[in-house]
């Protein structure tokens, strides 16, 4: 028996993405809304009440519109929204981090957002293995390729073609915030410096460490080896060993990738440490992700029909 799944939102940047992944996929039917449908109400909710799973692509407000428009009916949920990762009812769809049981489980399952699945990745094992400590004011540095601002920042990228560089969120509210520092379990919230650059996609989230000020100072390659334990069995995060290289890029044609690479650089001591995320905001960061916790929410092997090469 195959799945009915419905993408809201199936046409957007994520959406698109989704779809690419899922078109060859034999266990999946797709619910498909043509473009005079795909915004009318009535068709998206008789789409979310014939779906065994609807997976919602939308801004913030829609995708609580969406949760409304499926109320009384079973159709489970991934949202790639921000809308529902701090909501009460909702598991967050981080399975390394959360435990696969709990998402193959789970009604309704809210995607990480791309910025923190690279902190919090990065993070959240070393907090909870006592490594770093949870009242720390971490701070993230990050820079993010235009698609991860979904068509508006791709329109805006296209047009504006001598925009180099690209920092904001300079008022230290970005929508991100509140998942960090809940699943990371942190005691205070994280200082957050995002960036755009005119690349299409790819992202690098990094986190700055004074290990030496901490009260436990930990040494680098501790962080490294229990990432590398926390990550042992999974085949999409990986933790980067061996040489240093001499840099990392974002490249412009980089191809979709729904892997995440994680590095702890140091120095000789080994007391200060760059912790560093390598990521496509399009893969692990959305649609991979979500890829992946349908894959579990079915009983179907996590990687499947993801992008890991
Ligand atoms: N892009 C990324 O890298 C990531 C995105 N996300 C999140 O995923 C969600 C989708 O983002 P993204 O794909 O980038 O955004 P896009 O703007 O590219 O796509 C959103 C889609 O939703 C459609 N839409 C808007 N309102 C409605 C509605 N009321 N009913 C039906 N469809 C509607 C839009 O149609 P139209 O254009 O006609 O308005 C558009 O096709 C967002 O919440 C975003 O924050 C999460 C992680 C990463
Ligand atoms: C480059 C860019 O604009 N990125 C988006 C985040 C993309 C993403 O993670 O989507 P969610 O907001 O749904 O989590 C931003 O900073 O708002």
């Amino acid at each position: 028996m195959t799945t009915r799944i419905f993408i809201d939102g199936a046409v957007g940047t994520t959406g698109l993405e989704i779809r690419d992944r899922l078109k060859d996929r034999s266990e999946f039917e797709l619910i498909v809304l043509d473009d005079a449908q795909r915004k009318d109400e009535a068709a998206r909710k008789d789409a979310l009440h014939a779906a065994d799973i609807a997976i919602l692509c939308l801004p913030d407000d829609a995708a609580k519109d969406a949760v409304k428009l499926a109320q009384g009916s079973n159709t489970r949920m991934i949202d790639a929204s921000s809308a529902h990762r701090v909501a009460e009812g909702w598991t967050y769809g981080f399975p390394e981090l959360i435990g696969h049981e709990k998402i193959a489980d789970a009604q309704f399952v809210s995607n990480p957002g791309c910025y923190p699945t690279g902190f919090l990745a990065l993070v959240a094992p070393l907090v909870r293995a006592g490594l770093l400590p949870a009242d720390w004011p971490y701070a993230v540095n990050a820079v993010s390729g235009y698609s991860g601002g979904g068509n508006a920042l791709i329109e805006r990228f296209e047009a504006e073609t001598d925009i180099a560089f690209r920092t904001y969120s300079l008022d230290l509210a970005h929508k991100h915030l509140p998942e960090m520092s809940l699943h990371a379990e942190l005691m205070h919230p994280v200082l957050f410096a995002p960036s755009v650059v005119p690349a299409h996609r790819g992202m690098i989230v990094e986190v700055p460490l004074h290990l030496g000020a901490m009260a436990n100072e930990p040494h680098a390659d501790q962080l490294r080896d229990a990432l590398r334990e926390f990550y042992a069995a999974s085949q999409i995060v990986s933790v980067v060993d061996g040489e240093v290289p001499a840099e990392l890029l974002l490249l412009q044609g980089a191809a979709p990738h729904d892997g995440l690479s994680l590095h702890v650089f140091a120095n000789e001591g080994g007391w200060n440490a760059r912790l560093i995320a390598e990521l496509d905001n399009l893969g692990k960061g959305a649609s991979g992700a979500a890829v992946q916790n349908l894959n579990i929410m079915c009983g179907l092997p996590e990687t499947t029909g993801l992008r890991l090469n």
